[in-house]
């Protein structure tokens, strides 16, 4: 039997648990610092079984032995940001966290594919691989397919059309320099560039960027989970059915993109070994010059990191 992990309680971890439930992948284990919490949660998305229709078990836990022979362990532990914080103001709080999540996981799941969602997302998915020691194909994190999904909800809601027929593309770090691409991003096989203007679409790419802040500033405590958790079992599921999807992930970076050494948000095949290839697009000199400069503020998070 398939058994996942998700350690955070809190709103994206609750969430991811009860969409992994509904899908039936397998067992589901909870855990988190505050007691009761995960009990609680873990026990009122079992009764919701009842009633939706499915049979997963959910076990609520404050003990990292319960993840044991995990096949995925997705980290949603961590401090959210408030309004006016950047992803980048979280980074001592949660390298703390991280750091003991990732300990637990390396010494009770270790053959445990990890999806990290903590915040800020490139550099707590670096500690996540310092800390495990894991092959990097089975570290990496969730960041682009909510970066792409905004982009593409945004794209639809302006053309008027179903968001099922938008594919759009996000690349680079979760934060302020991600990379929107309008031109691997199309409406049934059309280039954006050729269905909008491009005053337009600066304005759509602009708030792609900051569509993790809009959601904090509107929340005024929190931020987004509803999509971040869809997100994440869209990457569950492509490494539990083998589906070999290419998805924008965070995935570590061994010369891809001129990059080596961090963790990136790129186009990568996932399947169940976890990260089974990249995908290197074609970039104009504009975006190259952006995407460096996003690696450049990884990079000097990563050299200030005490790991
Ligand atoms: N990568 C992304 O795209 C993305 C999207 C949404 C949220 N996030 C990040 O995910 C994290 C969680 O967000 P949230 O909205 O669920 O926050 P939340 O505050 O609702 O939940 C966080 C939970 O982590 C728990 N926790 C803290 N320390 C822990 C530890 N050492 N072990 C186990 N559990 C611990 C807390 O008790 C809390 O229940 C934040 O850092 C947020 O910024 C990332
Ligand atoms: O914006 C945040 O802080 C949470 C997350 O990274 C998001 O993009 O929604």
């Amino acid at each position: 039997m398939v058994k996942i992990s998700v350690i955070g309680a809190g709103n994206v971890g609750a969430t991811t648990v009860q969409r992994l439930a509904e899908m039936e992948f397998g067992n589901i284990v909870l855990v988190d610092i505050v007691e009761g919490l995960p009990q609680g949660k873990a026990l009122d998305l079992m009764q919701a079984g009842a009633i939706i229709g499915y049979d997963t078990k959910i076990k609520g836990s404050n003990d990292y032995a319960d993840i044991a022979d995990s096949d995925i362990t997705i980290i949603t532990a961590g401090a959210a940001r408030k309004p006016g914080m950047s992803r980048a103001d979280l980074i001592n709080i949660n390298t703390k966290i991280m750091k003991d999540v990732c300990e637990n996981i390396k010494q009770y799941a270790p053959e445990s594919i990890v999806i990290a969602v903590t915040n800020p997302l490139d550099v707590m998915t670096y500690v996540a691989l310092e800390v495990t020691g894991f092959e990097p194909n089975h570290v990496f994190g969730m960041s682009g397919i909510l970066d792409t999904g905004r982009f593409a909800s945004f794209i639809a809601d302006e053309l008027a059309c179903s968001k099922r027929d938008v594919e759009a593309m996000v690349i680079g770090g979760h934060g302020d320099q991600m990379l929107p691409l309008p031109q691997h991003s199309s409406v049934f096989g059309t280039p954006l560039p050729e269905l909008l203007g491009e005053d337009v679409i600066a304005g759509l790419v602009e708030r792609t960027i900051h569509g993790g802040a809009e959601i904090v500033a509107l929340l005024k405590q929190g931020s987004a989970f509803y999509a971040p958790s869809a997100a994440i079992v869209q990457m569950v599921e492509s490494i539990l059915r083998d589906e070999k999807r290419v998805l924008p992930v965070s995935a570590y970076l061994e010369g891809e993109y001129g990059q080596k050494g961090i963790y990136f948000g790129v186009p990568a095949k996932i399947g169940c070994d976890g990260i089974e290839g990249i995908i290197e697009l074609e970039l104009n000199e504009e975006q190259k010059q952006v995407l460096e400069e996003s690696s450049a503020s990884i990079k000097e998070s990563i050299d200030y990191l005490d790991v």
